[in-house]
């Protein structure tokens, strides 16, 4: 099959890195975890950590099987697949093929594209440069919205009016305005304790 066709079938994904570390952010904070990160993202974030993913064809295509053999080399069961944007992708083969060996699934996704795959834990983080399909809505189990400006409270809350009510609200500081905006959201989350705070600990820590 050509390559072109089996991206499109989520059988071969571009893969930008593939990394064993500790979960940084949101409520997985501190677990270990393999990060997979996809190649591709056409939201276009100003203040993006890794602009350098955006362009997928940078990538190196990778079969599903040679993805989760890269996970398994690793003693912790926890996969956080992330990107660029993975829902560009059709994550039914990758997550199934993961389930099949055992692991936990997490996705770090804008939700900028329609939904697919089977995971344990979906951390939403949407984005003003890109509407959020509304797919994502009903699978979040994790709003997490980056403060970069003042306005972000508001479009927090917007977005927290249209997910299911279990789901866990998180503000995490844009890295490089985190001295700028921690101490409002410290305040602000004191106001509205159903919100909680994230911050980039790996970061903290010096590790990818
Ligand atoms: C690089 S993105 C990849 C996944 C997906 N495209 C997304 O945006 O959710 C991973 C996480 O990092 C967050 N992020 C990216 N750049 C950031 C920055 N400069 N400061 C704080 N968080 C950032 C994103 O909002 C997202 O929650
Ligand atoms: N340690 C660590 N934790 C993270 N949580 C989300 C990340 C991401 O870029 O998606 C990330 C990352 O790049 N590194
Ligand atoms: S959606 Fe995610 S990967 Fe894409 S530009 Fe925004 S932060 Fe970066
Ligand atoms: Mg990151």
């Amino acid at each position: 099959m050509e390559i072109k066709q089996a991206v499109g079938k989520g059988i071969k994904l571009p893969v930008m890195e593939a990394f064993y570390t500790i979960q940084g952010e949101g409520t997985f904070t501190g677990h270990p975890a393999y990060f997979i990160r996809l190649g591709g993202c056409d939201v276009g974030c100003v203040w993006c950590d890794v602009k350098e993913s955006w362009e997928a064809g940078k990538w190196p295509v990778q079969s599903v099987e040679e993805i989760v053999e890269g996970a398994l080399q690793y003693p912790g069961k926890l996969v956080v697949i992330t990107g660029g944007e993975p829902l560009m992708y059709d994550l039914g083969p990758l997550t199934a093929l993961l389930k099949e060996k055992g692991f936990t699934i997490n996705i770090e996704t804008s939700g900028a594209h329609p939904f697919s795959g089977q995971f344990d834990w979906v951390c939403f983080s949407p984005k003003k440069f890109k509407e959020p399909h509304p797919s994502i809505f009903e699978k979040a189990n994790e709003l997490k919205v980056i403060v970069f400006h003042k306005s972000d409270f508001a479009f927090a809350e917007k977005h927290a009016a249209k997910v299911q009510p279990a789901c866990r609200k998180l503000l995490q500081p844009e890295w490089s305005k985190a001295e700028r905006y921690t101490g409002e959201i410290i305040d602000y989350i004191k106001k509205h304790p159903d919100w909680n705070i994230s911050l980039q600990t790996h970061k903290f820590m010096d590790i990818p």
